[in-house]
């Protein structure tokens, strides 16, 4: 509908689907772009986010394989800042080709955003987000050996180091978000779920971890007065009894069944999970607001409840 305001928060596959060259992710891209236009057409203000797991994990080996003292290494934070810039710049030049062909004139813009986290949350004892390549688990072993890093198996899909992920509490630029979506400009903010820090004595200071991109766009759904977020993955629907002979698929379900599914543990932690857990809370934060989980592919018709998995209150 018209003027409403929507977060659209992109998972992995919108992003990269198979090589991790500056070309293919582009590509990938490009057909994200296509998609996205399509929701832009119905009248939405749109704000996007994305994800960065892959190639936060990526920029940092590469801090990490090329370290001298010409060259020193980046820290974790600011390897965030750079997959900001870097996935912002793709998906702006994907869009303008794309709101060119439709006979659109939104403006595009990229806010790199920081993301106030506690610095004593627990997270930061115990990482669990993976970043990066897969790995054997000899490899990933050899490796947690060699050095004072962390890797754990994820999803059946391979090893991966794991940093912290500490909540997100507030986003730092949220203002000028608003401001800019006011003016209807399309901004694609808060990507890999924000730049962790907090702040001492008036100061901001950096933290190296990866906050859930999906728990950042929840609070960034919050502060922006949205009406919906749409959260794109891998899958159509959210699933119960997910792969297994029983499967049964969830299009409209309240945020009481979802909490009781979740208790039941049918939600994948570190994949579904933090997807079931940020739509609850964005659903109850203010009566009429709705989540949609569906693919990219369905995302339009999502948005106008046609598709997809729709949450909302009773
Ligand atoms: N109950 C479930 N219903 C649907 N998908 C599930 C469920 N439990 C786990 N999943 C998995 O969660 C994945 C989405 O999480 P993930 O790949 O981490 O997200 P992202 O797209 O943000 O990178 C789906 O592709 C699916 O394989
Ligand atoms: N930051 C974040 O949640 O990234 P992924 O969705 O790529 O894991």
């Amino acid at each position: 509908m018209a003027n409403e305001r929507i977060v659209i928060a992109l998972g992995g596959n919108a992003i990269q689907s198979g090589s991790a060259t500056a070309e293919a992710q582009q590509q990938a891209l490009n057909h994200t772009a296509k998609q996205l236009i399509e929701i832009i057409k119905q009248g939405y203000q749109v704000a996007i986010t994305h994800g960065n797991g892959p190639q936060v994990g990526n920029i940092l080996l590469q801090q990490i394989q090329s370290h001298s003292e010409q060259t020193p290494a980046m820290p974790l934070d600011t390897c965030g800042a750079m997959s900001q810039g870097m996935i912002g710049y793709w998906l702006e030049n994907a869009l303008y080709g794309q709101l060119h062909e439709a006979g659109l004139n939104n403006q595009v813009a990229t806010v790199v955003t920081r993301v106030e986290v506690d610095p004593d949350d627990k997270a930061f004892q115990q990482p669990t987000k993976p970043i990066g390549p897969f790995y054997s688990e000899n490899e990933a072993k050899k490796q947690m050996e060699k050095n004072d890093i962390t890797f754990k198996e994820d999803a059946g899909r391979g090893w991966r180091r794991v940093v912290p992920s500490p909540q997100p509490l507030r986003i730092l630029e949220h203002e000028v978000i608003k401001a800019l979506m006011d003016k209807e400009t399309i901004v694609i903010s808060t990507g890999g779920g924000g730049i962790p820090v907090y702040s001492k004595n008036e100061q901001i200071i950096g933290v190296e971890a990866v906050i859930d991109k999906d728990f950042a766009s929840e609070k960034l759904g919050e502060l922006i007065q949205a009406d919906k977020l749409v959260i794109l993955t891998e899958v159509e629907h959210v699933y119960v009894n997910y792969q297994k002979p029983e499967q049964k698929v969830l299009e409209q379900v309240t945020t009481t069944e979802l909490r009781r599914y979740a208790e039941e543990g049918q939600f994948a932690a570190g994949s579904m999970l933090p997807k079931i857990e940020a739509a609850i809370t964005f659903v109850e934060s203010k009566p009429g607001r709705k989540c949609m989980i569906t693919s990219l592919s369905k995302a339009a018709e999502a948005v106008g409840e046609n598709a997809g998995t729709v949450i909302q209150n009773e």
